[in-house]
């Protein structure tokens, strides 16, 4: 069955549209499958020449053979096919000239923080998609996000600085220009630079997915998001999601919108600066009660198999069942133990590979470095896997 049909958008009172399952669910099944209506650069306006020879413009895949070269703004692309595509699209002559022009004059943007770097490059997207390819504006207007004073204020810089770069017939008011910043903030994915245990990881490019754009969060998310930026013959900046264990029908599907092994209060602080929510979940429940102290062992692994030998079994049958037991100090051990990735600095979530259609997958793989590994937790191999792989 397509992925299409598993999941369904509902209304949940206090949480907004949210993708429920339609049907149950089995662990490692791909829910969702879904390609960016918007794609562009999460790198700032220093040093153009050095930072843009990393990736292709278009499709994000690091660059290997010699590039593709726009011979209007000199940004590089992977191919010639990708160039070609990109100049009808993401890279048509409005936003060649107005990318150049900020290239070329460091001072329209000097002493701005980076976060505004990052907004002119979405705001020139999303700008140039009003023209390229208006449904796609009107879904990206749909999404969820209302506009706060920092947003107005950014709008207010922006707008005015982006009118001078390169002529339009017309461009949004300061007014949406300001509302299309939070939609941006609440609903852009980050695609992320490859694993490197000793560097932090950072983003290369943000997307808006119109279909991933509807997952809530949760702490103790039951699906988790891949991509396969570099390995993907074809449509590579897709976002896959898959379920990491059996979900029956109706449970609503949660993505984490960041790494799982944040403490309490950086979770709580995420949400609500960044999304405008405070958490509720069954894990900040209980974490809600831990002292600071108890916040700082999440990310303390051994702590987390301690507790985990304590308490195995009833932790097992939490998850099966899906009801936590109020008095246990530590319900999501399990959650750690299973579904998180042991390999240093990593953090990434594991889910099972795609079942067959009569035998469960047994093998997990990382959403962040890509490692393979038994269920019982032996390594097989060094990802990412392709989609086709
Ligand atoms: C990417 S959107 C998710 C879809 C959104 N619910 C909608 O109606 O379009 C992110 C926004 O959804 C809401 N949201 C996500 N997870 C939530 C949660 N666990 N509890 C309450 N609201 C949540 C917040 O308003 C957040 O800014």
């Amino acid at each position: 069955m397509s992925a299409e049909c598993l999941v369904s958008v509902a209304d949940i009172e206090g949480r907004g549209r949210s993708l429920v399952a339609s049907q149950p669910l089995k662990a490692g099944q791909v829910v969702l499958c879904d390609s960016p209506i918007l794609l562009y650069s999460a790198l700032p306006f220093i040093k153009p020449h050095d930072q843009s020879t990393s990736y292709c413009n278009h499709c994000f895949k690091t660059l290997q053979s010699p590039p593709s070269t726009c011979p209007s703004c000199s940004l590089l692309f992977c191919t010639p096919t990708c160039l070609s595509r990109a100049s009808s699209s993401s890279h048509s002559p409005y936003v060649c000239q107005a990318l150049s022009r900020l290239q070329h004059s460091p001072h329209l943007l000097l002493n701005q923080p980076l976060e505004r770097h990052v907004q002119a490059r979405f705001l020139i997207s999303a700008f140039n998609l009003s023209l390229v390819s208006p449904p796609h504006f009107q879904t990206l207007v749909s999404l969820q996000g209302t506009a706060t004073d920092n947003d107005a204020s950014n709008a207010h810089f922006l707008h005015s600085l982006i009118s001078t770069l390169s002529p339009l017939p017309s461009i949004p008011s300061i007014e949406l220009t300001a509302a299309l910043l939070a939609k941006d903030r609440l609903n852009a994915f980050g695609l992320m630079e490859p694993f490197n245990e000793h560097l932090e990881r950072s983003v290369r490019a943000y997307a808006i997915y119109p279909k991933a754009s509807f997952f809530n969060h949760d702490c103790l998310p039951n699906a988790c998001r891949f991509d396969y930026v570099d390995t993907a013959p074809h449509n590579n900046t897709d976002m896959i999601v898959r379920i990491l264990h059996d979900v029956p029908q109706g449970r609503e599907i949660c993505l984490s919108y960041f790494p799982v092994n944040l403490d309490y209060s950086s979770r709580q602080k995420r949400l609500l600066e960044d999304y405008g929510f405070a958490c509720d979940c069954d894990r900040c429940k209980v974490e809600a009660n831990w002292s600071d102290n108890d916040n700082e062992n999440d990310v303390d692994e051994e702590e987390e198999v301690m507790l985990m030998d304590e308490d195995e079994d009833e932790d097992e049958q939490m998850v099966a069942s899906g009801a936590e037991n109020e008095d246990t100090d530590f319900p999501h051990a399990y959650f750690f133990v299973t579904y998180m990735c042991n390999r240093d600095n990593c953090w990434g979530t594991l889910a099972p590979l795609p079942p067959s259609p009569a035998t469960p997958s047994n093998v997990m793989e990382c959403n962040v470095c890509g490692n393979l590994k038994n269920n019982d937790d032996n390594a097989i191999g060094d990802g990412p896997l392709s989609m086709d792989g």
